[in-house]
């Protein structure tokens, strides 16, 4: 069994083991912890992807909650294992968590947190970031810059696309996707369409409200569609910027058929999760469309990038970092170590969890909840709501 070598130890005779499997940013959450007795270790072993043996070895023979990351394989295994030790709460520190078995856990009736809100606007704006750049051709010219070939403006050098008067296609308008929804129309004055199988009802009123605005103020006022499929979203929109969460009915959502109804010259993005593109199909798509062009967060295999993809000169790839802001990421190991101590004292979950403000506010203690168990229906929790549960729409 692979043994991690390197631990780092805070508060040696806390009452609670709280292990995480990477140091996080920020000391908030680890003097949370402390303060309520907790022993938190940290494991500082230099391997970015720790396998389950190793994740194995740290739980040990007593561990009361582990935080741990997107890249682990959080299954039957390792459920199993932390139930031995005596564990009661895991919480990715993301809020996606298709790393997750759900199921296994509630099985070993353990707490399965997450850390949704506090990324919303970071990500999003990588996803506009990556939309702007892919449309502008920004990084093929900073290239094109550093490697001194640029001898004098040309009309023809480096044309890209306007985005103001374009429509802007959204698959997945939750937080996240609205609130890129929301940037695109009111930072471009893009119309929107977008795809989700619920109506975002705030979203829309936005767009309605600003469409107004413009029009009151002699401008074209922009418009929005809820598209009553995908394929719709596809075949209109110039810019399409992936939000769903990643599960059974999203898996390839993006495939070798859709990518043909897209428009040539179409922008996609995605900063979901990289299997809602079929990667290889995307390789051949770019190479046969040279006008056609991506910005990628995420990737099929990470942290591997399909045979050809590196290559071309129409596709922008960043290594999944659309929600690394500092605020965002201190913001997110908060909630992570929250969610477990919320569980190791028996403290009832927060009945909203898009509200996770009051958990991050520096200068107050944060409530005495955890702030997002996505199967708290499941596992039995002490006490009561502290707000009435409300759906989460964005
Ligand atoms: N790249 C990154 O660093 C990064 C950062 C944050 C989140 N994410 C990913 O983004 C996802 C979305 O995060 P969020 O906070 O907006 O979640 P969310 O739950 O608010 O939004 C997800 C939306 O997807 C919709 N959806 C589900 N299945 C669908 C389908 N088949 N077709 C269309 N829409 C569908 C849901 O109805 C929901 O509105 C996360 O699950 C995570 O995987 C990635
Ligand atoms: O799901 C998430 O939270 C991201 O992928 C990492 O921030």
């Amino acid at each position: 069994m692979a043994k991690p070598v390197s631990i780092e130890v805070w508060n040696p005779n806390g009452k609670y083991r709280v292990v995480s499997t990477k140091p996080m940013p920020g000391t908030r959450w680890i003097n949370l912890l402390i303060e309520q007795d907790c022993r938190v270790e940290i494991c500082t072993q230099k391997k970015t992807i720790l396998s389950v043996e190793d994740i194995i070895a740290l739980i040990g023979d007593k561990c009361d909650g582990v935080i741990g990351q997107l890249t682990e394989d959080w299954g039957e295994t390792l459920f199993a294992a932390l139930s031995r030790a005596g564990g009661k709460a895991f919480s990715n520190m993301a809020v996606g968590y298709n790393n997750v078995d759900v199921n296994a856990a509630n099985k070993y009736g353990i707490a399965v947190g997450n850390t949704p809100g506090v990324l919303t606007e970071t990500t999003a704006e990588l996803a506009a970031s990556l939309s702007l750049a892919a449309a502008r051709r920004i990084v093929e010219a900073d290239e094109f810059m550093r490697a001194g070939l640029y001898d004098g403006w040309l009309p023809n050098l480096f044309v890209g696309n306007l985005l103001k008067g374009q429509t802007v296609g959204v698959i997945g308008a939750g937080r996240i996707g609205s609130a890129y929804a929301r940037m695109m129309v009111e930072g471009f004055k893009m119309n929107l369409i977008y795809y989700d199988l619920y109506q975002a009802t705030r979203l829309e009123k936005f767009v309605t409200a600003y469409g107004q605005f413009l029009k009151a103020n002699g401008e074209q006022p922009v418009t929005w569609k809820r598209a009553s499929s995908m394929d719709e979203v596809l075949r209109e929109a110039d810019v399409i910027s992936l939000h769903p969460v990643l599960d059974k009915t999203t898996y390839h959502l993006i495939n070798k058929e859709r990518l043909a109804t897209m428009k040539k010259e179409a922008i996609l993005v995605n900063c979901s999760r990289g299997p809602v593109i079929d990667e290889v199909a995307l390789v051949e798509h770019l190479k046969q469309n040279p006008m056609f062009r991506v910005g990628l967060d995420v990737f099929e295999d990470e942290p591997y990038m399909k045979p050809g993809l590196s290559e071309m000169k129409n596709a922008i790839v960043v290594p999944h970092i659309a929600s690394a802001s500092k605020w965002t990421r201190e913001g997110m190991a908060t909630l992570a170590a929250l969610n477990v101590l919320g569980k190791i004292k028996g403290y009832p979950i927060w009945g909203n969890p898009n509200q996770v403000e009051p958990f991050l506010n520096e200068n107050a203690q944060p409530p005495a909840a955890s702030p997002s168990i996505v199967n708290s229906k499941v596992c039995r929790f002490q006490g009561f709501k502290l707000s009435a549960a409300s759906p989460h729409r964005a």
